[in-house]
């Protein structure tokens, strides 16, 4: 039995990545236990840039459950929330720690309190995926809290309960979320596909575009989608993706901007002036060998990893950049290595240039060596940029000052992990209320 006589509190604090998908999932079969009609595969990004961290506390002392989000108090009481804290309380085991005298037997946990505190170090609600990495670190803290056992594809199955894309941030590097068959949603988890490491020269851009809230959640964007469209019926039964892919990105680009597109058209203008395919979504290649014509890219089937392969490969040798959307305004953009990306760079500085008094390093963060690379120092470099060749010729080349807020360069980075130095906490280790 947990010592009620002693007010001690127990915290815990982890850190998890949020992540891009470049297979989307889209549409619900099951909307309580969030299961999808489709599989789906992503990119968890560098947490270094976008992350959330969450500091979960238990107490005798506390006398409900508590969330705090971003420094506001909110309310815990919605079926995503309630529903993974059941999930994880379920699984909890005994825990001792003799030295601070705490006791906590496996049925204690049904009883004692929790509170949360959660932060994220990037727009919340805006299309950057915020309930991913917010649900992947609430179980993920919870469950090393209460000492659960289950691995990391158990804890994904929770995670999704909680958002969708949740699961899928539970691991690092490149990540697949199998649909699964089964009624109950035990076999629809996320597993690894290959770590960081894999591909660890490819570079994301985001272009945020906005930081506003948006106006329809990916929630009722996809329950609408599954109601209304014959195309998202004939993406879940039809295995050749790339085309059902193409379709996707244009239901989803419906919630883009004038802004989303002048960026799309900076990208798909250096792509054809490369002689590439427009790329709008990728998959990633396992394996180098396979020699394949990228003519051949719309009529391959993309369900098979040979297909994946085909794909990613073409992408490797042929394509600029990519682009995608994950159901907002801002664009992510794909480079494939370091090179390519301080080209786009320019190109994206070039024809969305800061405010002038807006400083750069504000207005291009996250792995700033990518501006390095690109030759921009200061505002004056970005002013002396040359127009792309793809442009030159034409119709002179156009500005779009104050289209874009602000530029996040990043990686394929690293699954959850514990922080384990107590000043990170968020969470005071004397009250259980946040610092
Ligand atoms: N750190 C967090 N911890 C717990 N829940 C969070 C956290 N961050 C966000 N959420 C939950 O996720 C909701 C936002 O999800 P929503 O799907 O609307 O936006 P998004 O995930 O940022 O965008 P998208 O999924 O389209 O990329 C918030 O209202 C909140 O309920
Ligand atoms: C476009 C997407 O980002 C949609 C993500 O939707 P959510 O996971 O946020 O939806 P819920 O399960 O209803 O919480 C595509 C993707 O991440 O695969």
């Amino acid at each position: 039995m947990a010592d009620q006589s002693k007010r001690w509190i127990l915290m815990t604090t982890a850190q998890t990545p949020t992540n891009i998908a470049v297979i989307k999932y889209w549409g619900k079969r099951d909307e309580n236990l969030i299961l999808p009609i489709n599989d789906s595969i992503s990119v968890t990004l560098d947490p270094e840039h976008l992350c959330t961290t969450t500091t979960v506390a238990v107490s005798p002392s506390f006398d409900r459950d508590r969330m705090w989000l971003n420094k506001k108090e909110i309310s815990l009481s919605s079926d995503r929330y309630q529903r993974c804290l059941r999930e994880i309380r379920s699984r909890a085991n005994d825990f001792e720690d003799e030295k601070k005298g705490i006791k906590i037997t496996k049925k204690d946990w049904e009883n004692l309190h929790v509170h949360i505190d959660s932060y994220n170090n990037f727009p919340t609600a805006a299309g950057l995926a915020s309930s991913a990495a917010g649900f992947a670190c609430f179980v993920f803290s919870l469950a090393r809290l209460m000492n659960v056992k289950e691995d990391l594809g158990k804890l994904s199955a929770i995670a999704r309960q909680g958002s969708g894309s949740a699961c899928r941030s539970l691991y690092g590097g490149f990540v697949k979320w199998n649909m699964g068959k089964n009624d109950d949603g035990s076999d629809s988890v996320a597993v690894q596909l290959a770590d960081e490491k894999h591909w660890d020269d490819l570079v994301i851009i985001i272009a945020v575009v906005s930081s506003r809230q948006k106006e329809t959640s990916s929630t009722t964007g996809m329950r609408e989608t599954v109601e209304t469209s014959k195309l998202i019926q004939h993406r879940a039964k039809d295995n050749r993706r790339l085309v059902s892919e193409l379709h996707l990105i244009f239901l989803i680009l419906i919630l883009a901007r004038v802004q989303s597109f002048r960026i799309i058209g900076c990208v798909e203008k250096w792509n054809s002036a490369e002689g590439s395919p427009q790329v709008c979504a990728i998959l990633f290649s396992f394996d180098t060998s396979p020699q394949i014509d990228a003519g051949e890219l719309t009529s391959i089937n993309l369900s098979t990893k040979n297909g994946w392969r085909v794909f990613a490969n073409a992408f490797v040798k042929t394509s600029a950049a990519a682009y995608t959307f994950d159901a907002g305004p801002n664009a992510v953009l794909i480079a494939r290595n370091r090179k390519v990306a301080a080209l786009l760079l320019q190109r994206l500085l070039f024809h969305f240039p800061p405010h002038p008094d807006t400083d750069l390093d504000s207005y291009v963060i996250g792995d700033k060596s990518i501006l390095k690379d690109a030759g921009v120092k200061d505002i004056n470099d970005v002013e002396a940029l040359p127009p792309p060749p793809e442009i030159k010729g034409n119709i002179p080349a156009q500005k779009y000052t104050g289209d874009v807020s602000y530029f996040i360069c990043t990686r394929p980075g690293r699954g959850p992990v514990l922080l384990g130095d107590e000043s990170l906490a968020l969470l005071s280790p004397e009250t259980g209320l946040p610092k």
